[in-house]
């Protein structure tokens, strides 16, 4: 079982040579003015982030603590929490069969996170999920929180691995016992409860929790093929090919197409980044950790709901820093960020880099300004013509997600289906690369007659043939 790795992996080329030891800074400076805007915000995004570093903060914190956070405090405390679960489940969110014992049926009302008060049990544990399951079972699933059994780490606490008595296997998210002050306890329940409201095979499921004493447990699915930073960084075998990443980015669109879209009440999940998103044993792609998520509101007229700010350094809207101001939107800008890593490779901020090049936004969109998409590759993807088409194509979807006003951002419905679009003309590219090959004695021989040299980058093997399709 492999750890989560903190430690930026730095990238190699085939010849050996770290990423760091190409100059990458020869490749074109001018700036247009489009990006002077998404700059100047990365820029102020980039302040703060530093700034929580400094502090020692994983997450960001609003410079004003006190602006309105209505809807936390008086929907998710414990009191209300104690108040008033009572016996009924909605089939569409929970008890699709996973052939785990299913212990009592739950109800939501409005906005309101209920509970079902004390088990029969002696001790103050109780559990709120569609699973029956004992604290006792959770720590023989966990040979008692043993470090062999730990799979990650995060903001909330430490995550293990588990089985189960009935054999589930299951990931178990032990809240850290040191963050037990209010607004951490509103995290908790909030990421209960926004994950026990939905159902999607790009969204990862959430089994049931429970409090035990001091301790706090979010038992959900296991995801088993580690994250994609782990991925991007090689620490889980083979490179991503360009058509796996693509398929990746249409996985994560469709679940937030569908958390933007199709739940019963609107969710913005607010921490979409790479960690974030959990890879199965068929490169599928299902995204975690709601912790941050937030209920968009109700009142149809509302345009956003203001809050603090919540996110991850490099992935925050630059208008919900400015504003407060809470929209699907600021998904999609987090979504830009993550199109840029998976075509790049690069985490959104690398400090060990020139300062020109550590914000990867703002290097990947001045390549797209110089028309220059194939220099923003990750140095591991194969340069064949259906490559770089996606990663032209991918970038400028990006560019569109980054849009400095939410306004002109595309809705993540028709970035799911300009995805679709990408993956389609990347087959037909393939296929007719294919047939003009099968006369030429070399894929090769025949990439680097018809693309100019710059494609051809050193010592990075390019084989038309290479890239595969994924299934629809
Ligand atoms: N359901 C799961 N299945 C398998 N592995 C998981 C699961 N949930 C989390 N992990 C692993 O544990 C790591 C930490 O997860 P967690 O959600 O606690 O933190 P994070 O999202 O990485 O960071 P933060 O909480 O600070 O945003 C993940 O990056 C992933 O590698």
């Amino acid at each position: 079982m492999s750890m989560r790795s903190k430690t930026p992996t730095p990238l190699r080329f085939s010849n050996g040579k770290a990423d760091s030891e190409y100059n990458w800074s020869d490749v074109g400076t001018s700036e247009k003015a489009r990006n002077v805007s998404v700059l100047g915000a990365i820029r102020r995004a980039a302040k703060k982030v530093f700034a929580a570093l400094f502090l020692g903060q994983r997450k960001l914190k609003p410079a004003d603590e006190c602006r309105s956070d209505a809807g936390d405090s008086s929907t998710l405390d414990r009191e209300s929490t104690l108040s008033g679960w009572t016996g009924y489940s909605s089939p569409s969110t929970f008890g699709r069969s996973s052939g785990r014992k299913v212990s009592g049926q739950y109800r939501f009302s409005g906005s309101r996170f209920l509970s079902p008060g004390k088990d029969s049990s002696s001790s103050k544990s109780w559990h709120l999920g569609p699973v029956n399951f004992s604290f006792g079972e959770i720590q023989r699933a966990t040979a008692n929180f043993a470090s062999v059994h730990q799979i990650g780490e995060g903001g909330f606490g430490t995550v293990f691995k588990g089985k189960l008595d009935d054999g589930t296997i299951v990931a178990i998210k032990r809240a850290r016992k040191n963050n037990y002050g209010k607004s951490w306890l509103r995290e908790f329940k909030n990421e209960i409860y926004t994950l026990s409201k939905i159902e999607h095979m790009n969204l990862v499921k959430l089994y049931g929790f429970l409090e035990h004493g001091d301790e706090r447990v979010i038992v959900v699915e296991h995801v088993g093929n580690g994250n994609l930073r782990e991925h991007l960084d090689g620490l889980r075998g083979n490179r991503l090919e360009m058509a796996e990443r693509l398929g990746i980015a249409i996985d994560v669109a469709h679940a937030l197409t569908y958390l933007h879209t199709y739940t019963d009440t609107p969710i913005i999940h607010r921490d979409i980044k790479a960690s974030n998103i959990l890879i199965t044993d068929k490169l599928r792609a299902k995204v975690a950790d709601f912790g941050f998520a937030r209920l968009v509101s109700e009142d149809p007229g509302a345009t956003h709901i203001s809050t603090q700010v919540k996110g991850s350094a490099g992935y925050v809207d630059p208008d919900y820093l400015r504003t407060f101001q809470l929209t699907d939107k600021s998904d999609v800008y987090s979504f830009g960020v993550l199109l840029i890593e998976l075509l790049t490779g690069r985490r959104p901020i690398e400090l060990q880099r020139p300062r020109k090049d550590r914000l990867t936004v703002k290097w990947a969109l001045r390549r797209l300004n110089e028309d220059e998409a194939v220099l923003i590759m990750d140095p591991f993807l194969k340069r064949n013509r259906a490559a770089i088409e996606v990663a032209e194509k991918m970038l400028s979807l990006a560019s569109e997600c980054l849009a400095p006003t939410r306004a002109t951002r595309p809705a993540m419905k028709v970035i799911a289906e300009k995805l679709w679009a990408i993956r389609r003309e990347m087959k037909e590219t393939v296929v007719s690369s294919s047939a003009s090959n099968s006369s030429c004695s070399s894929a090769t021989h025949s990439f680097i007659g018809r693309e100019s040299d710059r494609y051809a980058l050193p010592r990075i093997e390019d084989n038309e043939n290479s890239i595969q399709l994924l299934s629809p």
